[in-house]
This record gives structure tokens, C-alpha cells and sequence, in this order.
């Protein structure tokens, strides 16, 4: 639709990436309909698949390494987490994506159920949003130094950190606690995500969704190394740790050997609050892109903006073909030894 006159940003002739509004609608038109609201908003975080040519023109010869996120970015929102399945396109794209630049899915979702979802293995999985994450063997140098346990895989290549691993009795005493005092109320679910917990409350009747969080909040008074998320009709348990899904971000290109912020360009596409740590890192190193998936106006640290999971599967698959058609096109996936 897009019938909106340039009112309420008129007074400025480009946005904060310098992009002239002009063209920030002009990329946009045709594509999706689109609220006034939204038109405004996407003026200051513009489409990632519009800009994608100015994007990868101005990296060109820099090591692109992809982060993304599950839930809402390569599966749509549903009602039963269980069945939040990726489509076959979205993971053949990742795929795709994943042959040529190195990759990693970073989910609020224990690492084994996001890895049941995806079904790669050419991909690094990072659980429990960033506090259970699967990597190459490699000295690491952002790490809180108190609490993570390394344990090498069988083929010694790989190590899996976990900075909250003593948090484990707790949350397993909280998980009970909640079934305990959250049975009467109808429509709750409690999904063990590992190394933190998510209270859904999409099917729980308005009216009492004040008195799950109370009762949530009451458990947690007994537990104060814990806190408090929401995210998408979920509130997240999670251990009160100086880790997230940004460190997670720093951890991967550290033991990558991609640490170095000139040369290297993070891509980050998340939808949910979590995801705004990713996004700070990155905006903190000035080098990458930080993608918001919303089809909402929102209040967030991305630079640009994808509409749904199916624009997604769009920007992936034109970064895989861009890739490809790119001269030197050795797959990343063969210089980093991972493999499907
Ligand atoms: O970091 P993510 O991979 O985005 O995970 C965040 C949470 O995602 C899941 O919950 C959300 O998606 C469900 C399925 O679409 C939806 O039913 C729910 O309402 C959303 O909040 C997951 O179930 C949570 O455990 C994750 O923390």
C-alpha cells in the first residue's frame, strides 16, 4: 500500500545510516503492506533485503559471519512452542548460508531442541540464549573466568561452554516449585530450556496472568541469583550472570579466530528482546549489521529491518547467492573444517 506522504519525517532528508529517506521508501514500495506508523519507522531501520546491494558493496572483502536467532526469525511465532517447525525452504537456505560464511543459531531454547528443530550440522548452536554454546576448539578471551565448564566432543574438535552450569540444581528445584504452584492455573507451560526456564502465558486467560506472575515472582524471592525476562507472552527465568546473547556473539567470533572488528562483519537477525544484546554488541563494535524482524514498530538497537521469517528466508537466500556468484567463493564452511 505505502500511500503515506513523507509527513512526519519530512524534516530530515536521510536517517541515521545516511540513507536518504527517499530511497529508504522507494526500496520498500511494492513489497508488503504497510501501516503509517510503520512506514515512519522503517525509515530509520530500513530493509535489509532493499539495502542489500548497498550493504554487501560497501563490505566487500571482509569475512561476513552469520548469527541468527529461532524463534520468530527462521520460525514463525505459534501457538505450541513444540511445534514451532522451520520450513524446508528456511533450512535448506541456512544451509546454503552456512556453506560460505560461518554460522551460528543462538536460541532462548536448550541447545539439543534447537538442534532438533534446525537439523544442520554445518551450523554452531549456542542454547539457553548464548548460556550453552557448541564451538570450535580454540583459546577463548571474553569469558566471566569463574564458572564455565569446557568438555571436548569425541573428535576433540569441538568444546561446549557453559558459564551457568552451577545454576543446574536450582533450576531444576524452581521447574518443580512452578509445576507445583502454577498447576490450578489454566493454560500454563513450563518449558525447561536447560540453563534458564520460559513461563508461557499465551493461552493463560487474561485475568490471570497477574496472578502467574505473582506466583512466579514469589517463587523467585527464594531464589536471588535468578531474574526476570519477558519476552513474546513468556516470562524467562534466567541465572544472574554477566552473560547473553551479545557475549555469546563475542564468545563465537573469538574462538572462530574472527574477533578482529576491521575485518570482519557480524550479521545478527534476531526478533525478541534477547536479541537486543546481539544488537548492542554490534552496533558497540560499529562493524556489522544488526537485524530486527518486526512487523510492528519498535523500540530496538538494529539498524535494519526484516518484515517476517519469510523475508528472512528472502535475505538468506541472497546472501547465499551473492556469495556465490562473488569470485572467491571458497566455502568458509571448508576453511573453518565444519561441514554437512
Ligand atoms: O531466542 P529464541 O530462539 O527466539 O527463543 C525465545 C523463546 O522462543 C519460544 O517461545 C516463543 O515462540 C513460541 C513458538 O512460536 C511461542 O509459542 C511463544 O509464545 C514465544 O514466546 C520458546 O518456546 C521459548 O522457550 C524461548 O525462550
Amino acid at each position: 500500500m505505502l500511500k503515506k506522504s513523507l509527513t512526519g519525517f519530512q524534516k530530515s532528508s536521510s536517517n541515521k545510516l545516511g540513507i536518504p529517506i527517499s530511497s529508504v521508501l522507494s526500496a520498500s514500495k511494492g513489497s508488503i503492506p504497510i501501516d503509517e506508523n510503520y512506514n515512519s519507522w522503517l525509515v530509520e531501520h530500513p530493509s535489509a533485503l532493499s539495502f542489500f546491494d548497498q550493504m554487501m558493496k560497501e563490505d566487500r572483502g571482509k569475512k561476513i559471519v552469520v548469527f541468527l536467532d529461532y524463534d520468530g526469525t527462521l520460525s514463525p511465532i505459534v501457538d505450541d512452542p513444540d511445534r514451532a517447525f522451520m520450513s524446508d525452504e528456511m533450512r535448506a537456505a541456512v544451509r546454503e548460508v552456512a556453506k560460505y560464511f560461518p554460522t551460528a543459531i543462538i536460541s532462548g531454547r536448550s541447545r539439543d531442541k534447537v538442534k532438533e528443530f534446525v537439523q544442520l550440522s554445518n551450523v554452531y548452536y549456542a542454547g539457553s540464549h548464548g548460556m550453552d554454546i557448541k564451538a570450535p576448539l580454540r583459546p577463548v578471551r571474553s569469558c566471566d573466568g569463574k564458572s564455565h565448564t569446557k568438555a571436548h566432543d569425541k573428535k576433540g574438535t569441538e568444546v561446549v561452554f557453559q558459564p551457568a552450569k552451577n545454576f543446574l540444581p536450582a533450576i531444576q528445584k524452581i521447574i518443580t516449585e512452578l509445576e507445583e504452584k502454577t498447576m490450578k492455573i489454566k493454560g500454563v507451560r513450563i518449558e525447561d530450556n536447560r540453563f534458564c526456564i520460559s513461563v508461557h502465558f499465551r493461552h493463560v486467560q487474561e485475568e490471570d496472568q497477574e496472578m502467574l506472575e505473582e506466583k512466579v515472582k514469589s517463587i523467585l524471592e527464594h531464589y536471588p541469583e535468578f531474574h526476570l525476562c519477558w519476552g513474546k507472552k513468556v516470562m524467562e527465568i534466567r541465572p544472574t550472570i554477566e552473560w547473553d546473547k551479545g557475549h555469546a556473539l563475542e564468545y563465537l567470533l573469538d574462538t572462530l579466530g574472527l574477533s578482529t572488528p576491521n575485518n570482519v562483519i557480524p550479521v545478527y537477525i534476531g526478533d525478541d528482546r534477547t536479541d537486543e544484546d546481539a544488537f548492542k554488541v554490534i552496533q558497540r563494535r560499529d562493524q556489522g549489521y544488526a537485524i530486527v524482524v518486526s512487523n510492528v514498530p519498535k523500540d530496538t538497537k538494529a539498524s535494519y529491518s526484516l518484515y517476517d521469517p519469510s523475508e528472512v528466508l528472502a535475505f538468506l537466500l541472497r546472501l547465499a547467492i551473492w556469495r556465490k556468484s562473488s569470485s572467491s567463493s571458497r566455502p568458509q564452511a571448508q576453511i573453518l573444517g565444519i561441514g554437512d
